[in-house]
């Protein structure tokens, strides 16, 4: 039966399948300001992307995802606490059911409506799944939805294909996008070691969360919160809440790149 966030195979239970979801290194986290430790030595980030490298945006049921080619180096991630390049795989969201809640990261007790990934892997390791194998294979980039008045256009090209992937499966040419237009002004950062946020739980992502969110419109959280888990011919069940509730820190160090 398969994962989800619903009482019966929702995150509480992911553990009976997927054990690395008991781990000690697991995400999200709750990032508060007492426990931030202030890192100077840490490297500001960069994102080379190529727009062509945009190729589908879709439905699986779980998240609204746009995938990119990563055969080669075109789209990296680099800098920051990251070793070398690592390519873009991916972007999705995670959002909730109302404005006052759908982040996964939780800011000194604050939720955000919502939080986008930007999925990137090592290209050290032969493909993408043998990157989630390893502790140094992953890096995501986290960047939190705040809902405001005045809300970034460039959202907007995004939010108008969810029409076109409205149930679970379905998916269209999202051509000529480079994502790195959906960032905040500032790059300051927090980082830490953890885990994919959706089953199996792996331990190897280098998480690499924005201070500063960006501003969605009430109406862009309806968009996204109008797509369905379901597929076409099954009944309606709205895709919302697809949030993993913080997990314990441990012994974990979360640093900031600003003081
Ligand atoms: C590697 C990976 C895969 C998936 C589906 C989701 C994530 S997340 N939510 O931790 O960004 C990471
Ligand atoms: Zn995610």
């Amino acid at each position: 039966y398969p994962w989800g966030y619903d009482s019966d195979n929702g995150p509480d239970q992911w553990h009976k399948n997927y054990p690395f979801a008991k781990g000690r290194h697991q995400s999200p986290i709750e990032i508060n300001n007492k426990e931030v430790h202030y890192d100077s030595s840490l490297l500001p980030w960069f994102a080379s992307y190529d727009p062509g490298a945009a190729k589908t945006i879709l439905n699986n049921g779980k998240t609204c995802r746009v995938v990119f080619d990563d055969s080669f180096d075109r789209s990296v991630l680099r800098g920051g606490p990251l070793p070398g390049v690592y390519r873009l795989r991916q972007l999705h969201f995670h959002w909730g059911s109302s404005d006052d809640h759908g982040s996964e990261h939780v800011v000194n007790g604050v939720r955000y409506a919502g939080e986008l990934h930007l999925l990137h892997w090592n290209p050290k390791y032969s493909n993408y799944l043998d990157a989630k194998r390893r502790t140094d294979g992953i890096a995501v980039l986290a960047i939190f939805l705040q809902v405001g008045e005045t809300p970034k256009p460039e959202m907007k090209r995004i939010l108008e294909e969810i029409n076109a992937i409205k149930t679970k499966g379905k998916n269209a040419p999202f051509p000529n996008f480079d994502p790195s237009i959906l960032f905040p002004k500032s790059h300051d950062y927090w980082t830490y070691h953890g885990s994919v946020t959706t089953p199996p739980c792996e331990e190897c992502v280098t998480w690499i969360i924005l201070r500063e969110p960006i501003i969605v419109s009430s109406d862009q959280m309806a968009k996204l919160r109008s797509l369905s888990k379901n597929a076409e011919n099954e009944p309606d069940h709205p895709l919302v809440d697809n949030w993993r509730p913080t997990q314990p820190r441990y012994f974990r160090m979360v640093s900031a790149s600003f003081l």
